[in-house]
């Protein structure tokens, strides 16, 4: 008898919790009148998440794409998720319906690691992400801050001199280029000074990178949070105590000078001097947009856009180097023409300069089919604040948006011979270019979201590859010949090889060229004039 009133009151109970989640959820659809995107049918509560890992990466979904389309649905857990790969959608998320699409999905360890999302690239679309895009833009990756500009063009000469004295071996260049754009980084963010700590810096990176990737039940089952099943909080409070505690002392370090020097000499600024200089220039309030308004950053700010940098500036850069080298090496005509090409306008007595590039037209073609065929962000995640209907489909708030940039790079619809390596297609008037308005490439994303990055990242990838172009010849290891290369990617922060890139260099111009400081003259005087001629001026 208990049994049975237990089980009736437990109906009642789902009836009475459940009635008006349905009636809310015809309700909205009478309303919308338009049907979900298709997708694979899920299991109840579940959804799809019983999917195999592989099979959410660009590649994954793409070929999900193939079955249901240039937009389809997935439940994961209570999650919406909304998956595209047509260009045209694409415009419509990015450009047509830019405003409900422009907040991005967070996780507990994004949201725990970013501080309460007190960064950029993590915090909710408003006048709160407003102020710190500004900060970035015109503080940080402006072209008028020369200094990060300097940290590349000093990294690349002493990356170039390594491979200068290992030529004739081989060289892991997925090590090196990664090594190259992490000390570009560290150097701008922080400058020439603490080298020493930048190993462990390294390791918190990776700490940080790896919970960023991990799968935690409780994104997807809210009420999972409190359980942690997968002890993963310790890990978040471990990762971010550490970070905490490396970043403090530079900050600490940055203010004493500050104190001392009563402000940083111009040329030595480093971004943490740049960010630093918001705590009394701007504050920030809550007021409406229009109403002047001013920021404030707080030591959590800071960390966070630090470590924005470390993962937008670093992963990203070096995966496009590494596939540059990897398309050009496996392409040795097109190798050759870039060669040529540097020989014409460069010459072989002085370094690639950046006002070189303008003529360097078929270099540049090539970098361009390198992004079309390996973005290095192969998805782009946004998620909408209300409502919204793209494509004839209903898409409810709060859905995540993954956008399959590597899918769109490679729509049969908008590209010839989509997934071959063919440079030459950039040649012709009227191509698509990378910056955000041609929405069949879309390597740095499109409209307010969009890399504020650009053009310091396609800097570092422009000038470290002409570089390694200018200044060997490469070829693959132990006779392999070229078709052996393999050109699997993997999925993480950026889609990079998923086996390390190794080649053999040979010089082709002189790494004198490179020395840091040119080499005191030193000569022995032999006197051809009186002295006398030369009085000391007698005060
Ligand atoms: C080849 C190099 C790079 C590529 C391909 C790249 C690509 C991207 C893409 C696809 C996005 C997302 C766009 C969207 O959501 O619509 C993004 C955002 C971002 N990138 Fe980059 N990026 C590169 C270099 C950099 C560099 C050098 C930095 C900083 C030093 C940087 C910082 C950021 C930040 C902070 C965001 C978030 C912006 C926001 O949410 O408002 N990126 N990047």
């Amino acid at each position: 008898m208990d049994s049975l009133i237990e089980s009736s009151d437990t109906e009642t109970m789902l009836i009475f919790f459940m009635a008006p989640l349905l009636f809310l959820f015809l309700l909205s659809r009478f309303l919308c009148g338009k049907p979900h995107p298709p997708g694979p049918k899920g299991l109840p509560l579940i959804g799809n998440m019983m999917m195999k890992k592989d099979q959410l990466t660009h590649r994954g979904l793409a070929k999900l794409a193939k079955q249901y389309g240039g937009i389809f649905r997935l439940k994961m857990g209570f999650l919406n998720i909304v998956a595209v790969s047509s260009p045209d959608i694409a415009r419509q998320i990015l450009q047509v319906h830019d405003n409900i699409f422009s907040n991005r999905p967070t996780t507990i360890a994004i949201r725990y690691l970013t501080y309460n999302q007190a960064d950029m690239a993590f915090a909710p679309y408003g006048p709160f992400w407003r102020q710190m895009r500004k900060v970035c833009v015109m503080r940080l990756f402006s072209r008028k801050r020369t200094e990060s500009w300097e940290a590349v063009r000093l990294e690349i000469n002493d990356m170039i001199k390594t491979v200068a004295s290992k030529t004739g071996s081989a060289v892991n260049l997925s090590e090196l280029v990664f090594r190259l754009t992490r000390n570009i980084t560290f150097r701008a963010a922080f400058g020439s000074t603490r080298r020493e700590r930048q190993d462990e810096f390294i390791r918190i990176l990776q700490e940080f990178s790896e919970l960023f990737g991990a799968f935690n039940i409780a994104d997807f089952i809210p009420w999972l949070t409190w359980v942690d099943p997968q002890g993963l909080s310790k890990r978040f409070v471990k990762a971010r105590a550490s970070l905490d505690l490396f970043i403090d002392t530079i900050i600490d370090d940055h203010v004493e000078k500050k104190t001392n020097e009563n402000g940083c000499i111009d040329n030595e600024r480093d971004m943490v001097d740049e960010l630093l200089s918001y705590y009394s220039e701007f504050k920030y309030s809550n007021e409406s947009e229009n109403s002047q308004k001013s920021i404030t950053l707080t030591r959590n700010n800071i960390k966070a856009i630090i470590m924005d940098i470390m993962f937008g500036g670093t992963e990203t850069v070096a995966s496009g180097i590494e596939w540059a080298m990897s398309e050009l090496i496996k392409s040795p005509d097109d190798l050759k023409k870039v060669q040529q090409e540097l020989n014409d306008v460069v010459g072989l007595h002085r370094k690639v300069e950046e006002t070189d590039f303008d003529e360097l037209t078929y270099y540049k073609c090539c970098l361009k089919e390198v992004l079309r065929l390996h973005p290095p962000i192969p998805t782009i995640h946004h998620q909408t604040f209300e409502d919204a209907e793209v494509g004839g489909y209903y898409i409810p708030a709060k859905s995540s948006v993954f956008i399959n940039t590597w899918a769109i790079g490679r729509d049969k619809d908008s590209w010839e011979d989509a997934d071959i390596f063919k440079p030459s297609r950039f040649l012709k008037d009227g191509m698509p270019d990378y910056k955000g308005s041609n929405f069949e490439f879309l390597p740095f994303g499109s409209g307010r979201r969009s890399c504020p990055g650009m053009q310091l990242g396609f800097y570092e990838l422009e000038l470290a590859v002409a570089h390694l172009l200018h200044c060997f010849t490469w070829d693959l290891p132990n006779g392999m010949k070229l078709g052996e290369l393999d050109m699997d990617d993997k999925f993480g922060l950026a889609a990079s090889r998923a086996s390390p890139l190794i080649a053999v260099p040979t010089q082709r111009l002189h790494c004198s060229l490179y020395r840091k400081t040119a080499s005191p003259l030193i000569a022995v005087p032999t006197q051809r004039l009186h002295c006398s001629l030369y009085p000391k001026i007698l005060i």
